[in-house]
């Protein structure tokens, strides 16, 4: 069969709602997408339209403030995923080796998990970094209150996918639950300016890369300047953007629990062409789902079946995610 060389639409609601013939149906779909380009678009998730409009809102009037107020929550250190990242301070493309990769032409607002305790689990030497309470800007009032209320519904839908995926991938539906129960995702909101001047050489409002997590959850708008992900004929293709719907894309630790079975795909995000500049002001709102930052990452058994060797040495999530973080940020 052909390798689909674009990004399919799936209604996922059978799979919330019905029984085992429908949601495997769902499964099915899923795993031809995450296998042959690792992308799709979910329709029937259940999130409340009127919670992306408010985080959308919100985000908007932030990324309005004056940059010397948003700099007021600025990311504290490299290896803290929390708070305001400027414009061009960040080079997703240097995650795979582009050492010199120009700044990305985005300007970003990030948290980490809303619902951390003082139990020992988030406090041990082990967790690092992963639990560093948020940065919450002063202004706009409500902003915590949304990205709080949003972060538990995509944490709730996450839920939902990793059976999916769990099932799709031939193991229990559960099987995911206790590797992402304690997950250390980020909520990340990109600001893309319209553009004033020409870009550099080589610079894009996001470099090529993968995700590098399990899975992310998008949210974003149809401006000129779009997502484009390369397919399995070497095509970069644009990611269709349809209203109600979120993209889902496999992040680099999902290739690696299924042996590459199924792929974490290359993607980027395009200048708009500069006679399209004005009115290109494009707004993502990013769930990078993570496990739990002790999840042993190694291929899972449905994926080494008939002799096949991993490929990958055992990583943890929390080691994984820090790494590749680290080295996209310019200070
Ligand atoms: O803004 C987008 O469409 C995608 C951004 C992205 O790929 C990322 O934040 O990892
Ligand atoms: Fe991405």
């Amino acid at each position: 069969m052909q390798p689909l060389l674009q990004v399919p639409v799936i209604d996922i609601a059978p799979f919330r709602t019905g029984g085992a013939a429908e949601k495997r149906k769902v499964t099915q779909l899923v795993d031809q997408a995450c296998t042959d380009i690792g992308f799709l678009v979910i329709s029937g998730h259940g999130v409340p339209q009127a919670l992306i409009d408010e985080i959308d809102a919100v985000s908007r009037l932030f990324f309005d403030l004056p940059v010397a107020e948003k700099l007021a929550v600025k990311r504290p250190a490299p290896d803290v995923t929390r708070g305001y990242i400027p414009l061009e301070a960040e080079s997703v493309a240097r995650s795979r080796g582009e050492e010199n990769a120009p700044g990305d032409l985005n300007e970003s607002l990030m948290i980490g998990p809303v619902d951390v305790t003082d139990a020992p689990y988030y406090t041990a030497e082990a967790a690092g970094r992963h639990f560093h309470p948020n940065l919450w800007p002063a202004q706009p009032a409500g902003l915590r209150d949304v990205y709080t209320r949003y972060y538990r519904a995509m944490s709730d839908l996450a839920v939902v996918l990793m059976r999916i995926f769990a099932l799709a991938l031939d193991m229990p539906e559960r099987f995911f639950d206790d590797k992402v129960d304690r997950h250390i995702s980020r909520l990340r909101v990109r600001n893309y300016p319209a553009p004033e001047t020409l870009p550099k050489p080589g610079q894009l409002r996001v470099g090529a890369h993968s995700d590098y997590g399990s899975l992310t959850i998008l949210k974003t708008e149809a401006n000129p300047g779009g997502l484009q992900v390369i397919n399995k004929a070497g095509a970069w293709v644009d990611v269709p953007i349809v209203p109600s719907t979120f993209v889902i894309n496999l992040g680099e630790l999902m290739a690696r629990w299924t042996n590459d079975r199924w792929v974490s795909t290359l993607h980027r995000v395009i200048n708009p062409p500069m006679d399209k500049a004005a009115g290109s002001r494009r707004q993502s709102i990013v769930f990078f789902h993570n496990p739990n930052y002790d999840a042993e990452i190694r291929c899972i058994d449905s994926c080494v079946a008939d002799g096949v060797a991993a490929k990958y040495p055992v990583t943890t999530s929390g080691d994984h995610l820090r790494n590749q973080f680290v080295r996209t940020q310019a200070m």
